[in-house]
């Protein structure tokens, strides 16, 4: 869900004083600093910016479904797929190859969406989600399953990365952030309705074991609906401008600025991107003229963000915090936690498990309006001891239970108590919430830390972080489960969550009410700028 601009400046009412900038003025990396969009004071989003973000934002409820419905369809696939029951590993594989796939493909999607638009790129992952829902529903085998949940893994992988893109170049300075966070707000409501279909078909479903091909099967939904809505949204004015079609540029941003943008407030919005573009395509020139006359490619971005010790440390952030929201195992009960309310013996897991989504979801609505007034580092550091609480307080509970193995194939007898269940229930709750205002959100606002020249590799580098670290705990759950004991898979995530706490008390400092040159700067800092 990052990009290379996910929070980069494109339509502001307040561009000008980018207009008198000039490519001399940048640092010696040859980079563009933008805090002068920063400026001024917030408008509005129009009406045009509410329907962009909802059409956009069915791919974060896609995303959302998608990751969410394994859930519940792996407690009602039974012996469906190849004629048995399935095993842990079987699993395990069917969960993680989406996340797998997202990896794979997000190296590519930013050379995608800068060569063929934005909106080109949305619409593929419609195809590739509507494919790989079909796929699914229509499986007969452990391994069609994995190829339909490989080909969604495409389009979550795509859609993750584009969407906050086209988001970010559409949107009003002073309304990024929060529109970014609905990004994920979009997400994380496409897992509760994920987890409610899921409930709703394994409850009053026709019973004949078809229901689990309706859950994913309805993930084709919202990709036709989107791809329609989609064609008739414009591009970005950043990409037109990009391609040289200024024109239809202007009309966008006329558009957005709602009918009450004056040709000179549009003039000025549009020179303010065409700088911007030029400056980047400038900054790369120079680039390759030090190296020798060779044209700026990936590998001296590399030789910059690695080479500049506040690129460096920017990168080392990201992917801290990255790695992070997936390492702490939160995903886990995202995929599995209609599994694990199983062998704790709730009578009907789907709806008990409905309490992970809909905390998750309603706490990430409290982050919306908790993030840029309390700070990123300071929510992170009030948030993770809820988290590390939250995982003790049900390793705790686990303790008191026999628990069955997590492989369906083996003898299933559990023997919960019924206040060690409930125990875990509460605790699970209270280590949601706690992820859901801070680890959940935060590492998406990426981009910020990153300079303008490093920005698409870095913010890149730190997504396959997390799809990479999703892939492992996607894997590795259930297996450590069986060979660790719930209660020392728990523990192990609490771990996790502790070093990530001090790691981030030392590394991380704030950003809030910083422009992106103030920010920067502090990662120079012996410090880390922490103090
Ligand atoms: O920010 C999102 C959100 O927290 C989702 O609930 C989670 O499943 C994703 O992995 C994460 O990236």
């Amino acid at each position: 869900m990052s990009s290379e601009d996910a929070e980069e400046p494109l339509i502001s009412r307040h561009p000008s004083p980018l207009a008198e900038h000039h490519p001399d003025d940048d640092n010696d990396d040859g980079q563009a600093t933008t805090a002068a969009y920063e400026d001024g004071p917030p408008s509005s989003p129009t009406l045009f910016i509410y329907l962009l973000t909802l059409s956009a934002g069915i791919s974060g409820l896609l995303f959302g479904y998608d990751t969410g419905v394994i859930s519940s369809t792996l407690v009602s696939l039974g012996t469906s797929l190849s004629a048995r029951e399935l095993t842990a590993l079987d699993k395990s594989i069917i969960t993680s190859s989406t996340s797998l796939f997202a990896l794979l493909v997000s190296p590519f999607s930013s050379v995608l969406a800068d060569r063929l638009g934005r909106k080109r790129v949305i619409l593929a992952a419609d195809v590739l989600f509507a494919v790989g829902a079909l796929a699914q529903a229509g499986s007969g085998t452990v391994w069609e399953m994995v190829l339909g949940r490989s080909v969604v893994g495409l389009a979550v992988g795509g859609a993750s990365f584009v969407v906050p893109l086209y988001i970010a170049e559409l949107a009003p300075a002073g309304f990024r952030g929060r529109l970014v966070t609905m990004n994920v707000i979009f997400i994380t409501l496409g897992q509760v309705v994920a987890y409610v279909v899921g409930w709703a078909l394994g409850e009053f479903g026709d019973g004949e074991g078809t229901a689990w091909r309706w859950m994913v099967g309805l993930g084709a939904l919202p990709a036709v609906v989107q791809a329609v809505v989609m064609v008739v949204m414009p591009e970005t004015p950043r990409w037109l401008v990009m391609v040289g079609r200024v024109g239809e540029a202007r009309r966008v941003v006329e558009k957005v600025l709602g009918g009450k943008g004056e040709g000179r407030e549009v003039d000025a919005t549009i020179k303010g991107i065409e700088i911007e573009v030029k400056e980047e395509a400038e900054g790369r020139r120079l680039r390759g003229v030090r190296r020798g006359g060779r044209r700026a490619g990936w590998m001296d971005s590399a030789d910059e963000l690695f080479g500049v010790r506040r690129n460096r440390r920017a990168l080392a952030i990201a992917c801290l915090l990255q790695g992070l929201q997936q390492l702490c195992g939160f995903n886990s009960l995202m995929y599995f936690s209609a599994t694990i309310f199983t062998m704790l013996g709730f009578p009907i897991p789907t709806l008990t498990s409905l309490v992970v989504a809909v905390t998750n979801f309603a706490f990430t609505l409290a982050a919306l309006f908790l993030i840029d007034r309390v700070g990123r580092r300071r929510i992170l550091l009030w948030s993770i001891p809820f988290m590390v609480v939250g995982l003790l307080l049900a390793a705790y509970g686990f303790s008191f239970i026999r628990l069955a193995s997590t492989d369906s194939t083996k003898d299933n007898n559990t023997s919960p108590t019924q206040g060690a269940a409930v125990t875990i229930l509460v605790s699970i709750m209270v280590y949601v919430a706690g992820y859901a205002v801070g680890l959940g959100n935060v590492p998406w606002m990426q981009s910020e830390l990153f300079a303008l020249n490093v920005r698409s590799l870095g913010s890149g580098i730190a997504t396959a972080t997390n799809w990479g670290a999703n892939f492992v705990i996607g894997l590795t759950f259930l297996l450590l489960m069986d060979a660790l004991t719930p209660s020392w898979t728990f523990v192990l995530y609490a771990v996790i969550c502790t070093a990530g706490y001090g790691l981030i008390w030392r590394l991380y400092p704030e950003t809030a009410g910083l422009s992106l040159e103030e920010a920067a700067s502090l990662l120079e800092d012996s410090n880390w700028g922490v103090r």
